[in-house]
């Protein structure tokens, strides 16, 4: 299993480097390994993550219409960039400029992409890390898993200077990958992260996330307020129904 998991990360992790290739190729930058070696060094600071939803048979039969529950909270990806393959279950969702979801079919043959915020900021917003969430299915679990690739963890990430044009204000302040990662715990993982390194703010205040170094599996579902909420009526009505087996008026 062990070998399994790692012939898939190292196939993974060189198809993410092509692609950060070729999105330097896309900048006109001469380096083009400036962002893919810093997931080739020895010290790349990436994760691996899979993910479980179990189905929640509960949201056709009682939500109210229109309303989702949530499996895993909105967040942008804090590292470079991340490669996601999932089961044909639907829960994906990308949030759009006007501020509406949009579903991400499922596909069990692709690889979904996402720019993470680190590439964003060397890239002095040209590339964005979008928004997104996981909505439960009614009927079908989903499996996911995901590759996550980061710098080493004493990494600068700032704009890069090869890509500023001319006056082009950076909008970013530096920072190294550990102090992103370590502020990362101090906030909610909604919270706009780049928006406090935006260079208009006075201090840096990093962000969110699980902070393992090196190569971590695990399996997960995400603890959200609505599912307690829906836990705690199905227990309720659980409850009712008990008492009217037992002959209890409810
Ligand atoms: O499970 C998914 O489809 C997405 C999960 C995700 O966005 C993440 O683990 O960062
Ligand atoms: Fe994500």
């Amino acid at each position: 299993m062990a070998s399994l998991v790692n012939d898939y990360v190292t196939a993974v992790k060189k198809m993410a480097c092509d692609i950060l290739e070729l999105l330097a190729d896309e900048l006109k930058l001469q380096q083009r390994n400036v962002f893919s070696k810093l997931l080739m060094d020895e010290e790349s600071d990436s994760v691996f993550r899979l993910n479980y939803y179990p189905p929640c048979p509960e949201l056709q039969e009682h939500e109210p219409k229109g309303r989702k529950l949530i499996g895993f909270g909105e967040h942008t990806d804090p590292q470079i960039i991340s490669v996601l393959r999932s089961n044909n279950t639907s829960g994906l969702e990308i949030s759009l400029r006007d501020g509406s979801w949009m579903s991400v079919p499922p596909d069990s043959n692709s690889f979904f992409i996402n720019v993470g915020d680190s590439l964003q900021v060397m890239t002095n917003g040209r590339f964005k890390s979008v928004k997104h969430r996981v909505v439960a299915n009614s009927v079908k679990s989903r499996m996911s898993m995901i590759y996550f690739g980061g710098p080493p963890l004493s990494e600068k990430i700032a704009p890069l200077p090869s890509l500023m044009e001319r006056e082009e204000a950076s909008l970013y302040k530096e920072f190294t990958w550990f102090e992103y990662k370590k502020s990362a715990f101090n906030s909610r993982l909604s919270d706009n992260r780049l928006g406090r390194i935006h260079s208009a703010t006075t201090h840096v205040r990093v962000d969110q996330y699980n902070g393992n170094t090196g190569l971590r599996s695990s399996l997960r579902v995400r603890f959200d307020w609505s599912w307690a909420w829906w836990a705690l009526r199905c227990i309720i009505r659980l409850y009712g129904s008990i008492k009217g087996d037992l002959g209890f008026k409810s």
